[in-house]
């Protein structure tokens, strides 16, 4: 068995189905890898003082929490008072029911369309599952298939729901086959901080195949259940109570231990921001045609296939192309694990939570609870965010199922951990701050082509967001003149300080080390 793998090309070309659109092409620069610093858009010729030398549209975005209500648009990020125009939802009951929590606001119709109002509806109904309080309220609804098995259980894989088999490529295996080997490669916090990043990457593969495996065993009865044609509506409300019932069991089952306490409210407002992104990319990659079918586009000879590749529009491949920045991230977190008792997230307790493993009533659940007990406390808030989207797609799903009446918006989206861990760490270090002209952070974005723009403490491109219909895109302008072949590089944020305090930011929020010139002529002469 051999667990799933992330996609990371080190050259967009390398994608199959891949290709630079003739959108980029009519811009001066290209990508090229550079020795340690990866690739990099470099001029193809001389570029003039104040050109505008790219453009790039988002294919992800979130409006920060504390101004949702606020007016400002999730289009094009300008704030907007005018209640006439503006357009909020989820729009009110007609009903006359309670009127809902704004989740997304739009300058007007106009921006709405522009966004996508089958997406963005689909994003308020996400929205309004993932803050859905988790309690343990009603979770004897949700019954396991089997009686659980004692502790002393020897084959839990046999008798076990919880230590069923995982699908992957190569036939089934073990849940508990999973996790004994993510702990043959790594069993202590040390052993991982020191694994390769290959040997860290499979860790991380059967830990969280591990984690799909049980939860799809666990969604399949209930998939089934809304699938029985003939169900009645008693039956109907018992899927739907199971349904509610599922994830908070599981999250407590899986990452807390059985011990019928109350699965706190762990969203906090950075996750539903962060749920917000992810949603976006999923339902855009879904609506695109050639994530289905890539390989008959490229194989086609039709025109109109041809031009759809020529001149696509950013799309989930641009994505995907992006450097994934989970292993860093893993490695930093651990680390501050490791190094301090972190009062701000509260590791003490949450470990504490974690490891009450009082009820272990299975071997499995003693194997899964040890491996828990030396991941970073974030990636273990990476689960629960996990979790929480799937939960909210799951009771979407349930709800379409039972519709009387087809429904007119989008399905309720498919995930797995291979899709979530490739946009959630993409996004970490790639997404763009969206500020207003007081500095004010409104949000953030991802501008999957506008990666490739390395850092520099001296910048020889500055982004500036573009003016009126224009606005939700991001143009990039030269600051002087860039020679034939030289890298073009924006500044990630702060470069007024000395070269240390430099470096130690670039370090502690993009995982890297800078070698820019102005830090290698800075080190040169001594400079801190
Ligand atoms: C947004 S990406 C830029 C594109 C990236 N080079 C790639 O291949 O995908 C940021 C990453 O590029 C590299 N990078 C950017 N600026 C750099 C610099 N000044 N010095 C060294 N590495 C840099 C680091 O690996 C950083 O994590």
């Amino acid at each position: 068995m051999s667990p799933s793998t992330i996609e990371v090309a080190s050259s967009p070309s390398e994608l199959p189905g891949y290709s630079v659109s003739s959108d980029l092409a009519q811009f001066p620069v290209k990508v090229m890898l550079l020795p340690n610093r990866g690739r990099s858009y470099i001029a193809t010729r001389t570029i003039g003082p104040q050109e505008l030398i790219f453009v790039a549209e988002p294919y992800g975005t979130t409006v920060c929490d504390p101004w949702l209500n606020s007016g400002v648009c999730h289009y094009c990020w300008t704030t907007t008072q005018d209640r006439t125009t503006q357009v909020r939802l989820p729009k009110a009951d007609k009903k006359g029911g309670r009127t809902p929590d704004t989740v997304m606001v739009f300058c007007d119709n106009t921006c709405l369309q522009r966004f996508g109002p089958d997406i963005a509806e689909a994003i308020c109904k996400v929205e309004h599952n993932v803050r859905r309080t988790w309690s343990h309220h009603g979770a004897h609804l949700w019954r396991y298939e089997t009686t659980l098995t004692p502790k002393s259980s020897t084959n839990a894989a046999a008798t076990d729901p919880l230590a069923g088999t995982v699908r992957t490529a190569h036939g089934s295996t073990p849940y508990s086959a999973l996790v004994l080997q993510a702990m043959s490669i790594a069993a202590t916090q040390e052993a991982l901080l020191k694994l390769s990043d290959q040997d860290l990457s499979n860790f991380l593969n059967c830990v969280w195949d591990a984690l799909d495996g049980l939860v799809e065993q666990q969604e399949s009865h209930i998939k089934a259940q809304t699938a029985s044609v003939e169900s009645s509506v008693a039956q109907q409300q018992n899927t739907r109570k199971q349904c509610q019932e599922l994830y908070p069991k599981l999250a407590s089952h899986l990452l807390k231990g059985n011990n019928n306490a109350t699965v706190a409210s762990r969203i906090s407002d950075d996750d539903c921001e962060i749920a917000r992104l992810i949603t976006e990319v999923i339902y855009r990659r879904q609506l695109d045609p050639r994530e289905t079918s890539r390989d008959d586009l490229c194989a086609s000879t039709e025109p109109s296939a041809a031009s759809i590749i020529q001149n696509e529009r950013v799309n989930f491949a641009d994505y995907r192309a992006m450097q994934s920045n989970e292993l860093v991230l893993l490695r930093q977190q651990l680390l501050l694990d490791m190094t301090e008792q972190d009062p701000v997230h509260g590791r003490d307790q949450i470990t504490k939570d974690f490891l009450e493993a009082a009820e272990s009533h299975s071997q499995f659940m003693v194997q899964w609870r040890q491996l828990l007990s030396i991941l970073p406390t974030h990636l273990l808030g990476c689960f629960y965010l996990y979790l929480r989207l799937r939960d909210a797609y799951l009771l979407q799903f349930v709800e379409e199922a039972f519709l009387d009446s087809p429904s007119r918006s989008l399905a309720a989206p498919a995930i797995d951990n291979t899709l979530f861990r490739t946009i959630l760490f993409g996004e970490v270090a790639n997404s763009f701050g969206i500020r207003d002209s007081s500095d004010e952070l409104l949000g953030f974005a991802v501008f999957p082509r506008a990666c490739f723009f390395n850092h520099s403490c001296r910048p020889n491109v500055e982004k500036r967001r573009r003016q009126g219909n224009k606005a939700r895109e991001m143009e990039y302008w030269s600051t002087r003149v860039i020679e034939a072949g030289e890298e073009c590089c924006i500044s990630y944020g702060d470069i007024s300080k000395g070269r240390v305090e430099r470096q130690q930011r670039l370090e502690d929020m993009y995982f890297f080390q800078c070698s820019c010139v102005r830090c290698l002529e800075d080190e040169a002469i001594g400079q801190e």
